[in-house]
């Protein structure tokens, strides 16, 4: 485990005030013969009632472990410790890694719902979508009548034509519809959170960009807390109201999007914001990041960046740093962050997040009626296209 030098006060770490999800130094190892694997680092995260949080880094950083730990989910032989507590609106708060498998089952559909990458491998190939509502509606108790109701509608919602899609089998669906279908099977239990790991990954940039403008909408209309985890930054920059950047199985910033955007402290965050290919930057101004990320076998000492960083110093290579805060809401780990915002430029500073304001000063109408004709283009046009 990394060895921080203090760590940040409760009042200055987050903003959070009303937290329907807490993460408190979550650890995931898997002892391998080549050594203890830690895949998680001491993760502490606090996702806010209502939010859409978007949760990034490279491939391989932990973030799918993250997703896996908020239900205790993680994969055996894997090991979580650490504490996750869920924050019901009415009732008392819960120990999500001290529930028996029966609580644990209705946790998971009923009050937070997950849904991964490659919509086809959720579904059972041989079964109707019909029957895969059917199915868990009745494995929880719910009404048939009033559970299938909700199923066309949200199914609508997403623009589906709810029939016809719940009278398919899986492999007849787009690759994007049957992403919208996962989506819509797994709130159909009206949980409180949506947990989404990689959802639109297999998907072409123009679905991709659709589905973000669905979740908005089902966001909206459902009250759901939503934490969006991707490798893509700017895709998620247009949907979340605050980011988490994770390194190495470790949270190195969080923040809300336009600020960490526009003033990211770390110089990991700065280097992915400059690598990152679809910012609306001129392609010579792309960097990669040079060096690759961490073996967690073998997780270099102190900050676990500082072979890839230009700012790294003996005191990196022998301390982790703490949490610090660069506002209220801003937390970064990083012992030179003061002097990553001048020595690491971004060369995007103008375009990115502008989706977002945009998004946000048009009309809901327009919204809707753009994205509905996106969607029924994209089906009618290409039901094999993006699977
Ligand atoms: N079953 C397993 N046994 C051992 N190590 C694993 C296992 N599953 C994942 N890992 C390791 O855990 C680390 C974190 O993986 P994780 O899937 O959480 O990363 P990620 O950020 O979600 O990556 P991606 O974006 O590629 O999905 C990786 O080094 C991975 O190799």
């Amino acid at each position: 485990m990394s060895t921080h030098e203090t760590t940040v006060t409760d009042e200055q770490s987050h903003s959070v005030s009303d937290p329907i999800l807490e993460i408190r130094n979550a650890e995931v190892v898997f002892e391998m013969d080549r050594g203890v694997s830690r895949v998680l680092d001491d993760v502490s995260l606090e996702i806010e009632r209502g939010e859409i949080l978007g949760v990034v880094g490279e491939s391989g950083s932990g973030k799918s472990m993250l997703a896996s730990s908020t239900l205790d989910a993680v994969v055996e032989p894997g090991v979580l410790t650490g504490e996750v507590t869920y924050y019901p609106e009415d009732g008392d708060p819960v120990d999500v890694l001290d529930l028996t498998p029966a609580e644990l089952r209705r946790l998971r559909w009923e009050e937070i719902a997950m849904v991964f990458q490659g919509a086809m491998s959720s579904f059972n190939p041989t079964m109707k979508i019909r029957d895969h509502f059917e199915e868990t509606l009745e494995a929880h108790d719910y009404s048939l009548r009033d559970g299938m109701s909700r199923a066309h509608e949200l199914l609508s919602d997403l623009y589906l034509d709810s029939e016809r899609v719940l009278d398919s089998y899986p492999h007849e669906l787009s690759g994007g519809m049957q992403q919208r279908t996962l989506i819509a099977l797994s709130v159909v239990l009206q949980p409180n959170v949506l947990v989404m790991d990689e959802p639109t990954a297999a998907l072409d940039l123009l679905m991709q960009r659709s589905i973000i403008s669905l979740l908005e909408e089902l966001k909206s209309k459902y009250d759901l807390t939503m934490v969006f985890i991707t490798h893509d930054l700017p895709l998620v920059a247009e949907l979340a109201d605050r980011l988490a950047v994770m390194y190495a199985f470790e949270l190195i910033e969080q923040g809300p999007t336009q600020e960490l955007l526009h003033d990211a402290g770390h110089p990991y965050t700065r280097a992915l914001l400059n690598s990152t290919p679809n910012l609306d930057a001129p392609l010579e101004e792309m960097r990669p990041i040079p060096g690759s990320a961490p073996d967690p076998v073998d997780v270099p000492t102190g900050c676990s960046y500082h072979p890839r960083c230009s700012l790294a110093t003996d005191r990196c290579v022998a301390k982790a740093p703490a949490s610090e805060p660069i506002t209220a809401a801003h937390t970064v780990d990083c012992h030179h962050w003061k002097d990553a915002v001048d020595a690491i430029s971004l060369n995007h500073r103008k375009q990115v997040g502008s989706e977002t304001q945009n998004r946000q000063q048009r009309p809901e109408t327009s919204d809707r009626t753009r994205t509905r004709t996106e969607m029924n283009h994209q089906d009618q046009t290409s039901p094999e296209g993006d699977r």
